[in-house]
């Protein structure tokens, strides 16, 4: 039986993009006070409405600025819509941003231990995985240096072995596995089968159509905020690349 995981009714965002530059908090204030500050709205999403099924592989494509980043952000409720409403039914695992979840002056180890608390897991569990993460991001050779001299890639590679260690009933991910080198893409692209064939649902946002094709059976196609076009996979990307 379909089984809806995610609900999302009318959404609307709205941000408002200041006027002018403003160089530092002084000014701010200065110009906040003053009533002097000026914004343009700028809707980054009409009322979109979709759902999204249990076992679902759901992708979002679109051109740069489309709002597909956006929309995943109100999905993972890193975001509240400005209107609508969003339902999900049962655990997410985000991987929205490449270094999101880790403080920098941490190193490997021990951001392991905060960014898998950040995710619901306890200590004890984290320690029965250490050693499955680590080789998974195959960063041995780093536990005891700080994040922050880490490389994009080496973020997404922690980032991603986290997130995926245990099965979420959803996994979101943003473009943040593009930075990694083919090889590790290769990797998370079997993970997230295997997350797949477990039942995991997956929203994935990607400029690599070959992935989308690969991988999801829907795809919303975002264009300036709006639905351009949602359904199925080979029909959505045929007309994108067209
Ligand atoms: N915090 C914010 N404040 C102001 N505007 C924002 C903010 N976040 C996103 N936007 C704007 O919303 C629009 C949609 O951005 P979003 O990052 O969702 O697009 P995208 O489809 O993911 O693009 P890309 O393919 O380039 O990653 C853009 O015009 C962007 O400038």
């Amino acid at each position: 039986m379909v089984e809806t995981i995610i609900n999302v009714e009318h959404v609307t965002m709205k941000f408002n993009l200041m006027e002018e530059k403003v160089d530092t908090l002084k000014e701010y204030v200065v110009k906040l006070i003053k009533g002097k500050l000026f914004y343009n709205e700028f809707i980054a999403l009409h009322d979109i409405s979709f759902t999204i099924d249990r076992g679902d592989i759901f992708g979002f494509i679109g051109f740069n600025g489309a709002g597909k980043s956006t929309m995943l952000k109100i999905l993972a409720e890193v975001l509240k819509p400005t209107q609508g409403r969003v339902t999900v039914k049962g655990s997410i695992a985000p991987l929205i941003e490449v270094g999101a979840g880790f403080d920098p002056e941490l190193t490997a180890k021990e951001n392991i231990f905060l960014n898998g608390a950040i995710l619901g897991h306890s200590k004890k569990f984290l320690e029965k995985h250490f050693d499955a993460i680590l080789d998974f991001a195959a960063l041995r050779d780093f536990v005891n240096v700080p994040v922050k001299n880490f490389s994009s890639g080496m973020y997404a590679r922690l980032g991603f072995a986290i997130a995926t260690e245990v099965r979420p009933d959803i996994l979101i991910v943003d473009e943040v596995l593009s930075v990694g080198d083919y090889k590790f893409q290769e990797k998370c692209e079997k993970r997230i089968q295997e997350m797949i064939n477990n039942g995991t649902t997956v929203i994935l946002v990607s400029h690599d159509i070959g992935m989308i094709r690969r991988l999801c059976n829907k795809v919303v196609w975002l264009d300036h905020g709006r639905i351009k076009d949602i359904g199925d996979t080979e029909r959505i990307c045929r007309m994108y690349e067209r």
